[in-house]
């Protein structure tokens, strides 16, 4: 059960990418005129706080250091007037370009959700068999929060760092250039370190973001199963199990921290003892009368600005790196491949009105199965208008042939095709759209009645979702809802009994108006009046449609023009009712044991 390398399957068999930011600038590339308002943002801020320096400079030299009782009290209001000008123009530039940077994190972390999100959904059910819809999610939320983290703000200040750090170091060289010097051999070996240990926080960052994945995988899984917990009273072990997975990723992450951790006291060491360093001879070139006071003070001011630039840079790679792994995991998905691609050269449909269709020896492995044909040479005909029961026992292959009409799966050899035309030559939309289906256990949306009967065709009227409802029995519970057709249906149709369920389903396959009806008849039993409400909408959907059903009651499969009959992958009989019956082979038997009980 436990789903500790989830995340690595969907990639298992494809060499890594290497992937870094750069691949993230297709996003950031609709925004260049943002970026080049930060940049300038950026680039005045930086400077006007570089001049700070210098204004203390001449204080301390011309003002506090001059001790002649001339020194005109106007020039020194005037130097703390530009100062605080300086300050105040510093502040503007800082504040602007916070919400300009901000915005377009916001913005990217946006576009980058949709666009994964889209990659997503287009994705064939093969993606979902190796991929729960937790580590999605996982990825979706955390991993994009953490980009925009830095394209918001870590980005901004790195970029700032590095201008006050170059602007720094050139002001240093000029104040004093032999200790300027002595201060950047030290810089230099302060970089490999910071540079070696980034990497191993991005490495560690992508393991910590692949654990907290788990545990949401996990417990979405465990959210949508809760009637099931519960009720074999589970939900201790369940804790547990989230417990555990928790504590790993909380172990994933202190591994991180910690060599964070070891990352800020190897940066803090070192530019500290550079500084001090660098201090201490400043100090004794002024004894000697080779620098000013001043010269030292704005040097000094000028070493911390380039210092405290240093340690945010490198707080800053750490944050990139740690970007650079939810990247990684976000472009896994963004690029990930759908295993059933749309036919360059799609074909149009000669009529979509109706549809006959035919399987020509179709033989089918489902990928995680390759040893077993889940289809074995099926071949199998249906004239528009027509209704075929598909009838075998479980694990038989029925609901396969659903799948791959739907060519949610590739065949592996034969040919599937509607009106003449094979599935493959059409697009896959124009393909899904002569396709009705009611599944077995229908999906209800959190929307009102109307909203989920309207799900296949968001256009349509209320009067045409009305009169679907009606032809499909919605209509006789309708009064019992507490707002009618306007009564909100919570989340997966929790609010409706299984019958109420089928007939939502039948009513948006009415709507949805196509020449194919998939229908895999519910196997729980429904009392007697809902049995007959259901199996009234069931008659209104067939008509004048191309009906596949999946049949688990004796009224359908007689009522069907023709029965396939199945069993491990292969149709054994092919026949209608009564002929099926006299044979006494394998539907004469299904019919004893489960039509007439
Ligand atoms: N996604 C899948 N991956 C691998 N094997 C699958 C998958 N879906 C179904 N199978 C296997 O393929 C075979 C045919 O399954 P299918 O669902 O078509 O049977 P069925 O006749 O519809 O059964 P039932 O009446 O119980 O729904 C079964 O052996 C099943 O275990």
């Amino acid at each position: 059960m436990a789903q500790a390398n989830n995340s690595d399957q969907p990639n298992s068999a494809k060499p890594k990418r290497v992937i870094s930011l750069k691949d993230l600038w297709p996003f950031l590339r609709p925004y260049r005129l943002q970026l080049a308002i930060a940049f300038v943002l950026l680039s005045l801020a930086s400077a006007t706080l570089l001049l700070v320096p210098l204004a203390f400079r001449d204080l301390i030299d011309v003002g506090f250091g001059n001790n002649d009782a001339t020194t005109p009290a106007i020039n020194i209001n005037t130097k703390f007037g530009v100062l605080f000008g300086l300050a105040a123009f510093w502040a503007l530039m800082v504040a602007s370009r916070f919400y300009v940077v901000s915005w377009i994190g916001e913005r990217v972390t946006v576009d980058l959700r949709s666009g994964v999100y889209a990659r997503v959904l287009r994705q064939s059910p093969q993606f979902f068999e190796t991929l729960q819809t937790g580590e999605v999610l996982s990825r979706l939320t955390g991993d994009t929060t953490l980009i925009q983290t830095v394209v918001g703000s870590s980005a901004s200040m790195g970029l700032r760092s590095l201008f006050q750090f170059t602007g720094g170091m050139i002001m240093l060289a000029v104040t004093s250039f032999y200790l300027f010097s002595i201060n950047i051999g030290l810089m230099i070996c302060l970089i490999f370190p910071i540079i070696l240990i980034g990497r191993s926080v991005k490495k560690l960052s992508r393991e910590s973001q692949d654990r907290i994945a788990d545990s949401s995988a996990m417990a979405g899984e465990i959210l949508n199963a809760m009637p099931t917990v519960q009720s074999n009273t589970q939900e201790t072990r369940e804790i547990d199990r989230f417990t555990q997975s928790a504590q790993l990723s909380f172990l994933a992450a202190m591994r991180r921290t910690k060599v964070r951790a070891l990352l800020t006291a190897v940066i803090i060491t070192a530019v500290m003892g550079t500084i001090i360093f660098v201090l201490w001879l400043g100090a004794r070139q002024v004894s000697e009368g080779i620098m000013t006071g001043g010269e030292l003070a704005s040097f000094v001011l000028y070493a911390a600005m380039v210092a405290g630039s240093v340690s945010t840079i490198a707080q800053v790679w750490g944050d990139i790196m740690r970007a650079a792994g939810a990247t990684e995991r976000l472009l896994e998905l963004l690029h990930a491949e759908t295993a059933i691609t749309d036919t360059p050269t799609p074909v149009p449909l000669a009529s979509v009105s109706q549809a006959d269709i035919q399987f020509t020896d179709v033989t089918f492995y489902y990928p995680s199965r390759p040893a077993n044909p889940a289809l074995n040479n099926v071949s199998l005909h249906i004239n528009a208008g027509e209704t075929l029961a598909l009838v075998g026992p479980s694990g038989a292959g029925k609901t396969t042939i659903f799948q791959l009409l739907l060519r949610f799966y590739e065949t592996k050899s034969g040919s599937i095709a509607i009106n003449g035309q094979a599935i493959n030559e059409i697009s896959l939309d124009d393909l899904r759209r002569l396709i009705a289906i009611v599944p077995q256990d229908p999906v209800i949306f959190s929307a009102n009645v109307l909203e989920n009967i309207r799900y296949g065709q968001p256009n349509a009227t209320d009067e045409a979702v009305i009169a679907a409802a009606n032809a499909a029995q919605v209509a006789p519970f309708i009064p019992q809802l507490p707002d009618g057709y306007n009564t909100f249906l919570g989340e997966r149709g929790t609010r409706l009994s299984g019958g109420q369920r089928q007939r939502i389903a039948i009513a948006r396959a009415i709507l949805k108006n196509a020449p194919i009806l998939l229908l895999d008849e519910a196997t729980s039993a429904l009392d007697a009046e809902s049995e007959i409400l259901v199996q009234e909408g069931l008659n209104a959907a067939m008509q004048n449609r191309t009906t596949l059903i999946i049949a688990h009651r004796l009224a359908t499969v007689q009522k069907a023009d023709k029965i396939v009959v199945m069993e491990n992958g292969e149709v054994v009989e092919t026949g209608d009712a009564t002929e099926l019956r006299k044979k006494g082979g394998l539907y004469a038997r299904l019919a004893e044991l489960q039509f007439d009980s």
